[in-house]
């Protein structure tokens, strides 16, 4: 059922909608498996951060992790919202460009950058490049050398904090392949080396140390690990960061068990602990980044499906079987994530039965929801799973030679299409036969 303060309505119809728009009929018009987003929800969560920031009167950035869900249209969102941008990938920085994103607000991640994506951020002049290992100190250091340029970076370390989420979206463990190590001396070697090159210019330091937290715990210790380290390179070195960046990870509800702290006030702990922080070392208060992706795209995105088989294990389970699955959404079978979601052309019916909802993949793991509570469930029904906003699209595949779904852009009562579903042509269009 929907609630009051659900991010989507119900209409007179009876049918679910997005910004105004009835998605009975978005269904019928686009076809399923079909991501659609609501674009005021979008917009209304870069505002939350960025009005927080304004209000607590902070210098800061904050910057979308395209990860996420990079598409042009998604970024051309994103700049009209005054948003910096985060890409960990040449493909991510391409479309950043395609979608003529201000270069000067991209900043670029990556645990293995290559020459290649290297030089075409610097080639472009992006904002900022966070460096992760001396390898890629190495590239950087070549590449500013050949084409004589200079480059802003950050360096990202490993504060070395389990956070408290799944293991794999763990990543400021001590046993991480992510960025210099704080403890053991590397983070202290890459600072010599990043402030004696004059092509570089080194602006502080960044940390990310997972994501869906629902606390500020976590990201509070690895300020206070941050600080103690700038504490010692400022009495060394008389070293004074401009920007200090706090990552991403910022939670968000997939069901009624998930209830993550509301990012103003998530915003607000984290503000004045580098406030206390900056100031009992004796520094200005640096420029604070962060870096939401899931906070931003995904409550505002859900998926829409069509029911095909019905099958009854007596006395098991029922299990309903819909056009999509692990390859629109592999949330579910990867880190046994867990979604909520009602038969959007009965909306405002109340549930009678609870159905497990598999995928058509040929994987049992292809499972999207356990367990779910619905109303009689016919053939045909319009599925909807919400906040897939974030990692559903950007995380599909082709598994089965299933083509991607279109994802459409609803706002002020009116759908646009801004991916095309891809076709069967798509699937074999880089084959080559064999003679
Ligand atoms: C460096 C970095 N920044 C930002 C993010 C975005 O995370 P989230 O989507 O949880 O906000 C990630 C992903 O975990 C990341 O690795
Ligand atoms: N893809 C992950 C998050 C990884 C974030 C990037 N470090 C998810 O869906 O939860």
């Amino acid at each position: 059922m929907i609630t009051d303060n659900h991010p989507f309505k119900v209409n007179s119809a009876g049918h679910l909608e997005a910004s105004g728009v009835d998605l009975v009929q978005l269904a019928e018009t686009y076809g399923t498996p079909l991501y659609v987003y609501d674009v005021a929800i979008i917009r209304e969560n870069c505002r939350n951060f960025i009005r927080t920031f304004e209000n607590l009167g902070v210098r800061a950035q904050v910057a979308y992790a395209s990860k996420a869900f990079s598409t042009i249209a998604m970024l051309q969102v994103m700049n009209q919202e005054g948003m910096s941008l985060d890409v960990v990938s040449q493909g991510e920085l391409y479309t950043a460009l395609q979608a003529e994103f201000p270069v000067n607000k991209i900043h670029m991640h990556g645990n293995n950058k290559s020459l290649e994506e290297l030089t075409m951020a610097i080639d472009h002049d992006i904002g900022c490049i966070v460096v992760d290992n001396f390898h890629e100190i190495e590239l950087i250091e070549r590449i500013l050398r050949d084409k004589n340029k200079t480059i802003d970076v950050l360096m990202r370390v490993t504060p070395g904090i389990e956070s408290n989420t799944h293991r794999y979206i763990m990543t400021g463990n001590e046993d991480s392949k992510f960025g210099f190590n704080l403890s053991n001396g590397q983070a202290d070697q890459a600072f010599l080396r990043l402030r004696n090159n004059p092509s570089i210019h080194f602006k502080g330091l960044h940390a990310h140390i997972g994501s869906q937290l629902f606390e500020t715990e976590g990201m509070l210790l690895t300020a206070e690990l941050l600080f103690k380290k700038l504490d010692c390179w400022h009495t060394d070195y008389g070293f004074i960061p401009d920007v200090l960046n706090l990552g991403g990870g910022f939670g968000i509800r997939y069901t009624k068990e998930d209830e993550p702290l509301p990012y103003p006030e998530f915003v607000k702990e984290l503000t004045s602990a580098v406030k206390e922080h900056a100031s009992s070392i004796g520094i200005p208060m640096p420029e604070i980044w962060i870096e939401p992706g899931r906070a931003i795209a995904g409550n505002a995105g859900l998926t829409l499906y069509t029911v095909g088989s019905i099958k009854e294990v007596p006395g098991v389970r029922n299990y309903i079987a819909v056009d999509g699955g692990m390859t629109d959404n592999l949330r579910p079978a990867l880190y046994q994530a867990t979604y909520e979601g009602v038969l959007a052309n009965k909306a405002s019916a109340t549930a009678s039965d609870t159905v497990s909802v598999a995928g058509k993949c040929c994987e049992s793991g292809d499972m999207l929801i356990w367990d779910l509570p619905l109303p009689d469930v016919d053939e045909n029904d319009i599925l909807a799973v919400f906040s897939t906003g974030a990692y559903g699209y950007a995380m599909a595949n082709n598994y089965n030679r299933f083509p991607k779904p279109a994802v459409v852009f609803a706002e002020n009562g009116s759908a646009q299409l801004v991916v095309r579903r891809e076709t069967y042509h798509d699937m074999v269009k880089n084959d080559i036969s064999y003679e």
